[in-house]
């Protein structure tokens, strides 16, 4: 069954070494967005997907879903789902034990199925770790940079699953294959200088 929510981030500032990456983020999105934050290399994208996550503490943030205001950062994947630009699986799993689930269609990846998660690309690796995450419960998925390394195909593929995904969760992406990207999003941020600005 699929269920409305709405995610509001606010004042959301982060600091490291006297250097302000976040300078008051704001945004907000509903079940069905697509969320594309894009900006250069190191502009912080990363960093505010995982104070999201909660794994990276903000100096200051206020982020509500619903009418829930989460105050302590470790609740934060009860709402969230994560896929990082890291490998998160024990290499010796394959495939096929990753992606039990019934609900995917997974004929763009039958030729690695049987395959350990260590003998993968890193763009089949991070493939993989896309699909997984967004078949997680939570209602707001966080996807960073899922195109990167893969075949025009799998690309599409992906960009299919998000698109389908999307119509009972918030899906948030960062990426620079902007041009894929702008096939499946429904609000297009762009982070520059600390602050996103909708584009
Ligand atoms: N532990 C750290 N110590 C110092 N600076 C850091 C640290 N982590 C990140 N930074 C800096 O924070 C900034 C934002 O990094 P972040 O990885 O969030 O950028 P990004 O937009 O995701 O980049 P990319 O598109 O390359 O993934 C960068 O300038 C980076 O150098």
């Amino acid at each position: 069954m699929s269920y409305n929510h709405t995610l509001h981030v606010d004042s959301l500032q982060y600091t490291i070494d006297n250097k302000t990456i976040l300078n008051g983020i704001y945004f907000t999105a509903v079940t069905g967005d697509v969320v594309s934050i894009s900006g250069r290399n190191g502009t912080g994208k990363s960093t505010l997907m995982k104070i999201m996550f909660g794994i990276l503490k903000a100096d200051h943030s206020y982020i509500r879903v619903d009418h829930t205001v989460i105050t302590n950062r470790y609740n934060l994947n009860q709402y969230f789902s994560y896929k990082p630009q890291f490998n998160i699986f024990p290499k010796h799993l394959r495939v096929k034990e990753v992606l039990k689930s019934n609900d995917t269609d997974l004929t763009p990846i039958q030729p690695f199925i049987n395959s350990k998660i260590k003998d993968l690309s890193k763009g089949e690796q991070q493939l993989i770790q896309t699909l997984y995450i967004l078949n997680l419960p939570q209602p707001i998925c966080l996807l960073d940079e899922p195109f990167a390394g893969l075949s025009p195909i799998l690309q599409e593929f992906i960009a299919h699953r998000i698109k389908e995904k999307a119509r009972d969760k918030i899906i948030i992406v960062t990426d620079h294959n902007t041009e894929l990207v702008s096939e499946i999003l429904t609000k297009n941020l762009i982070l520059e200088n600390g602050i996103l600005k909708e584009l």
